[in-house]
């Protein structure tokens, strides 16, 4: 197989730019990529900001590649399927799915059976090259397009496999959706401070800066993120009173049922989406 795979996106969106944007900065050639989507704006932001190539015929688009990757919506994805299926049955490339929820058995069948596929759960930091993503794959994939999947996701972040299926919901609940929960506490600091007086825009730089250099240190220590929090709260000091302030108010709960909300609704999309027609 080349050591430059032609890979075509369906779907233009924030998740497929955010892959795109990651692997040209990381040694991918525009040359080599092409998107479809239908001319709702998406499509020539992504040409414009990317130079790939672009068209809106799914079915062209996904005849130039050795490898597909499915990033639409899982409420479009059996129609986008079910009208690429006669070109993958023939060109039998890699199909890769990016999709929250559907089951890589559903997608295959929406395919038209017996093709390789491997379901990756990736996050928009991909766009900056900290991309956190689960990967699984399922019987018919080689090992040769394991480590060109792999190859991709490395270039742009994390990428781990995982051996059954149904831990992509939790892989979905935790770095899937987990920036949003990122900026969501970024959101909420950022107010507290600028409630107390500090310039909304030094409010969001400290915040961002700070959120920046703990997840650094956490990933660089040899210490668990536990010590490292005991580091910062010297006895008697300010940070005891607030890390008390967020165990009183039932954080560590919030986040489980946080994360379980996530999980189930992956779970009832993979049900609910298996048996559209
Ligand atoms: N946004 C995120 O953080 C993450 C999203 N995902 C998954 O990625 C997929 C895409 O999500 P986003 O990029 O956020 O959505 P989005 O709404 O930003 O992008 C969807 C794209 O699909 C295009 N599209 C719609 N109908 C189409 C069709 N019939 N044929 C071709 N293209 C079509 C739209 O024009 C748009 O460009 C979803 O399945 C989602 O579960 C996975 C991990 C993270
Ligand atoms: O919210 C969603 O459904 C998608 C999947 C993970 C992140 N965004």
């Amino acid at each position: 197989m080349s050591t430059s795979p032609t890979i075509s996106f369906i779907g233009a969106g924030n998740m497929a730019s955010a892959i795109i944007g990651g692997m040209l900065d990381n040694g991918y050639k525009a040359g080599d990529i092409w998107v479809s989507a239908p001319d709702d704006g998406h499509l020539q932001a992504i040409r414009k900001r990317f130079g790939v190539s672009v068209t809106t015929d799914n079915r062209y688009c996904t005849q130039q590649a050795n490898m597909v990757v499915l990033a639409v919506k899982p409420q479009v994805m059996a129609d986008v399927c079910r009208d690429i299926a006669p070109v993958v049955q023939n060109t039998r490339p890699l199909m890769v799915s990016i999709a929250a929820g559907l089951t890589a058995d559903t997608l295959d069948e929406w395919l038209g059976g017996g093709l390789p596929l491997v379901r990756v759960m990736p996050n928009t930091p991909s766009l900056v090259g900290k991309g956190a993503a689960g990967l699984f794959a399922n019987k018919h994939v080689k090992d040769d397009q394991k480590a060109m999947v792999q190859s991709v996701f490395e270039s742009i972040g994390s990428a781990l496999w995982v051996d059954d299926e149904n831990l992509l919901h939790g892989v979905t609940a935790l770095s899937g959706s987990g920036p949003a929960y990122f900026f969501l506490m970024l959101e909420a600091l950022e107010a507290a401070a600028t409630d107390a007086g500090i310039e909304p825009a030094t409010a969001r730089e400290l915040a961002i800066q700070t959120m920046a250099g703990a997840a650094e240190m956490a990933a660089r220590s040899e210490h668990d993120p536990a010590q490292l929090k005991r580091n910062v709260m010297s006895p008697g000091g300010t940070t005891e009173q607030a890390v008390n302030t967020f165990e009183e108010g039932g954080l560590r709960e919030l986040v489980k049922k946080a994360y379980q909300a996530a999980f189930k609704r992956s779970e009832v999309m993979a049900s609910e989406l298996a048996g559209k027609q």
